[in-house]
């Protein structure tokens, strides 16, 4: 075989050529027999062995015959003939014959998927997908089979219960997993996640996050407490709002005190807890190399990441084997786990997934959320006051001195607040994709194919002056005195929408209602001298989890906690 194939190539000349055509035919058949039918980049492993593995055996049979550089030369010609046919064919189909070739959008982006890490080269992709709805509408071609979109009425018809659309054959979900089994946020089949959910759902329910709320002010307090003893100094508040996050985890997630805030807890935590969703930023919606990357073993920081989840939760399910007191969110997981008949968390390995999910979800989520509250009321005092005189009827209704939710949750200027916060800074400025059913969908007149994967990024939305009036200002009355400046009220979803919806968004509101209503009650702050707002702004890292830039603040205590000045 070797013989036949490399004769002719030894003698080069005409022989060389037709030895390229043919690997060049090879190239159009793989394109139209393999690569154009189907879906995958889950097999990127598969198909970048098989790939190393015929150059091999092509410079080996070459290098036989002609010897070596003369055998690379001529290996490297009839390689790449296959290349560059595979490539052109690909291509040629992209722009030409692809089912989205008529949706507008950069030319790049609908050659080639390496277009994804060229938007996100800034750390701004929110931003970059707000630019690219500006200049080219509701519809957006951003990759070669991927659609963003900005019209109302998608996200009824892509998030609503009624959807046909799913999270299926889109490998952004597939390669989150701890070794095959998915978090609640990466199962893709329906039916599975529903069985799941409803645990989750159970231990972060509006009632059920209302039991947590000892410990979120416990929380409260040590920041504080750490105000009171930074007196005087400078305040990075974006570094402690990670604290504040992480430090909530620890104790609502798994019962552990991670003590952050105090300066002594394990400093690389929130390090560790962001490594997924910093490399995958760096990739755009590029999958296939995370792809190759999780087949590899883990190293770095992402064995650190998987060493941290499996050790938390170890220890946890000892705990909850020597006592079933403690009341965290992984007391209903464990339950599950530990029962005869388990509904959800059938191995250790599910456990882990979701264990790591509780560490990712609610730490840089709210982090972020918080980070840009302290900013937005940092740079007003007149905001800081209407807020103070807001919550004062609150103050003391439950326990003398103290906040609690239950009279916060009514305080419609928090909410205005922290709606504001959310709608100018989203958190997650992207969500993940979802995919088309078979037959594809009509949006607002438009027709999208099937199978293609499809954005709505609450970024766009949020920011959108079809929606709001002014979107670039932070108008907190908007939500209250001022509902002309809203022209769609369902444009506003930073907690995404439908069945996979966010799960923790009650606990998420209650920890930054509960931080805000104390830290404004107790101390008056602001930007501190050398701090510009522009440098907060410009500082910012869209990281899948928005994460702001350091800020830092002047923080004055109260002589009378509630009045200012
Ligand atoms: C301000 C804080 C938060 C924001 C803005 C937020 C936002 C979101 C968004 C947009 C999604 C949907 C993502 C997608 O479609 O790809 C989501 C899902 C999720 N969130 Fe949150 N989140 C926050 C806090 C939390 C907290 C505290 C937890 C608690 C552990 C949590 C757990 C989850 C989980 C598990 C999912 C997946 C839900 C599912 O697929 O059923 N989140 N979140």
């Amino acid at each position: 075989m070797n013989g036949l194939l490399f004769q002719p190539i030894s003698k080069l000349g005409v022989h060389l050529y037709s030895s390229c055509a043919l690997a060049g035919g090879a190239g159009l058949l793989s394109h139209h027999l393999y690569f154009i039918r189907g879906f995958h980049v889950l097999n990127a492993t598969r198909i970048a062995c098989t790939h190393v593995l015929v150059f091999t055996l092509l410079l080996a049979g070459a290098a036989v015959e002609n010897g070596f550089l003369s055998g690379a030369r001529i290996a490297v010609a009839i390689f790449s003939s296959y290349l560059a046919a595979l490539f052109l064919s690909i291509a040629t189909y992209r722009l030409a014959f692809h089912p989205l070739r008529r949706f507008p959008g950069p030319f790049p982006a609908k050659l080639t998927k390496l277009y994804g890490p060229w938007l996100a080269r800034n750390k701004r992709i929110g931003d970059e997908f707000r630019f690219l709805h500006q200049r080219h509408g509701h519809f957006v071609r951003v990759g070669p089979n991927e659609i963003s979109i900005s019209h109302i009425d998608a996200l009824k018809q892509i998030h609503g219960l009624q959807t046909a659309c799913s999270k299926k054959n889109n490998a952004s979900y597939d390669v989150i997993q701890f070794k095959g089994e998915f978090n609640l946020d990466s199962i893709t089949d329906h039916a599975e996640h529903r069985q799941r959910r409803k645990i989750w759902d159970k231990a972060l329910s509006k009632t059920t996050a209302l039991t947590y709320e000892a410990e979120t002010r416990t929380v409260v307090k040590s920041w504080l407490a750490q105000l009171e003893r930074l007196q005087g100094a400078e305040v990075d508040t974006s570094l402690y709002a990670k604290h504040i996050a992480c430090d909530n985890m620890g104790r609502i997630g798994y019962s552990r005190d991670f003590r952050n805030i105090q300066g002594d807890g394990d400093s690389l935590m929130f390090d560790i807890i962001e490594i997924t969703f910093r490399t995958m930023s760096k990739l755009g919606q590029l999958i296939w190399p995370l792809v190759l990357l999780f087949s590899l073993p883990r190293f770095g920081l992402q064995k650190k990441f998987e060493e941290v989840s499996v050790a938390m939760t170890e220890e946890r399910l000892e705990r909850h084997n020597d006592s079933e007191d403690l009341h965290d969110i992984m007391k209903l997981f464990i339950e599950d786990f530990l029962s005869s008949k388990p509904q959800a968390f059938r191995n250790r390995n599910i456990l882990y997934a979701d264990a790591q999910a509780i560490m990712v979800a609610s730490t840089e989520t709210i982090a972020c959320a918080l980070g840009f509250s302290f900013f937005f009321l940092a740079r007003d005092a007149a905001l800081r006051q209407q807020l103070r005189e807001a919550i004062a009827p609150a103050h003391g209704r439950s326990f003398p001195g103290e906040f609690t939710m239950a009279y916060l949750q009514g305080i419609e200027f928090l909410d205005a607040v922290l709606n504001e916060t959310l709608r100018m800074s989203t958190p997650v400025p992207l969500n993940g994709p979802r995919t088309t059913p078979p037959q594809g969908i009509e949006i607002g007149g438009t027709y999208i194919p099937g199978n293609v994967h499809i954005f709505t990024p609450p970024h766009v939305y949020h920011r959108n002056p079809e929606y709001f009036q002014q979107p670039d200002e932070f108008i907190a009355d908007r939500w209250l005195t001022r509902p002309d400046l809203i022209l769609d009220k369902r444009a506003f979803f930073p907690f995404s929408l439908g069945r996979y919806d966010c799960v923790g968004k009650s606990l998420a509101l209650n920890v930054v209602r509960l931080t805000l209503a104390y830290t404004v009650w107790h101390y008056d702050f602001e930007l501190a001298p050398g701090q510009t707002e522009s440098a907060f702004w410009d500082g910012y890292v869209d990281q899948v989890v928005v994460k702001p830039a350091p800020l830092k603040c002047a923080f004055t205590r109260l002589r009378v906690p509630g009045v200012c000045g």
